[in-house]
């Protein structure tokens, strides 16, 4: 039988000051909604973030969406944010977005046009979100879903850009490493914690689950621990490589809980 949560997330609750808590913020943070600007992040998970801030040595949020809607979902000055999946970091007031990925800002736009011009008539949803491009098709029949799929996948390859599927999405991004992988490593190599953790539902916090864990391999974490929050629609991995699996934004309020005990 496998560890039971408290006993995983000991290290860290005894280990606060040395310690790191990095989350995805869509299906793990807040339950997803019908559209992006429908989503919440529950006031009790909020207030945990808010403790464990002041107690941690970080709390970051590494998000999909654009750096300034995540922390405007997170609302929190004492937690460290990166947006479109580790694109983009909060230094101050200002979003800084990886140079090398800028030459690819009129592609990703072409990508959005495109888009916007077969796939807005059928109902999907292109969000603005700059260096990353993600069309919605949560909320149209399956074949339109499929057709998202289809496009974006074409005209990334036709474009040179880096197509991924996630829950009700599918996103193009510049070819160049910057993933929430990156995120976390540059997090690692700057705040010097013993110990983290992240927590994540979906495609891209995989970057993060496997960077999480290289980064113990090489010994610059003593301890890693990957949280998988488990749902329908996520994909297998999320569970099969998770140290710790729980269910929904519920489960994460749990570790959260937990640690802030
Ligand atoms: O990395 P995350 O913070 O999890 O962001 C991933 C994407 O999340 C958002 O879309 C997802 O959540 C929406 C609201 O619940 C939902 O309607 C949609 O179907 C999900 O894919 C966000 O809008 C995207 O920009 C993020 O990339």
């Amino acid at each position: 039988m496998g560890k039971a949560p408290a006993e995983l997330l000991r290290g860290l609750r005894e280990d606060p000051g040395a310690s790191a808590i990095l989350t995805d913020i869509d299906g793990t943070l807040a339950p997803i909604a019908p559209t992006p600007d429908a989503a919440r992040v529950p006031e009790e998970v909020r207030e945990l973030l808010e403790r464990l801030s002041r107690r941690y040595l970080l709390v970051a949020g590494i998000s999909g969406r654009k750096t300034e809607e995540a922390r405007k979902l997170i609302g929190l000055g004492g937690v460290v944010y990166f947006g479109n999946h580790g694109f983009e970091k909060l230094e101050g007031d200002r979003v800084e977005i990886i140079p090398e990925a800028l030459p690819y800002l009129e592609r990703v736009r072409e990508l959005e046009r495109r888009a916007r011009e077969e796939l807005g008539p059928l109902g999907a949803f292109v969000e603005e979100k700059g260096i990353t491009a993600s069309v919605h098709y949560r909320n149209v029949p399956g074949e339109v879903g499929e057709r998202c799929v289809e496009l974006v996948r074409r005209e990334g390859e036709r474009l040179g850009l880096r197509v991924t599927v996630g829950r009700g999405v599918v996103e193009a991004r510049p070819p160049v490493r910057a993933d929430k992988g990156t995120a976390v490593r540059a997090l690692v190599e700057e705040y010097r914690p013993r110990r983290a953790l992240f927590m994540g539902d979906d495609t891209t916090d995989l970057d993060a689950f496997r960077e999480l864990e290289r980064l113990r391999g090489e010994g610059l974490l003593e301890e890693a621990l990957r949280v998988g929050v488990a749902s329908e629609e996520g994909p297998r991995e999320i569970v099969a490589e998770a140290d710790l699996v729980v269910e929904g934004v519920e489960g994460v309020a749990e570790v959260l809980r937990e640690l802030a005990r």
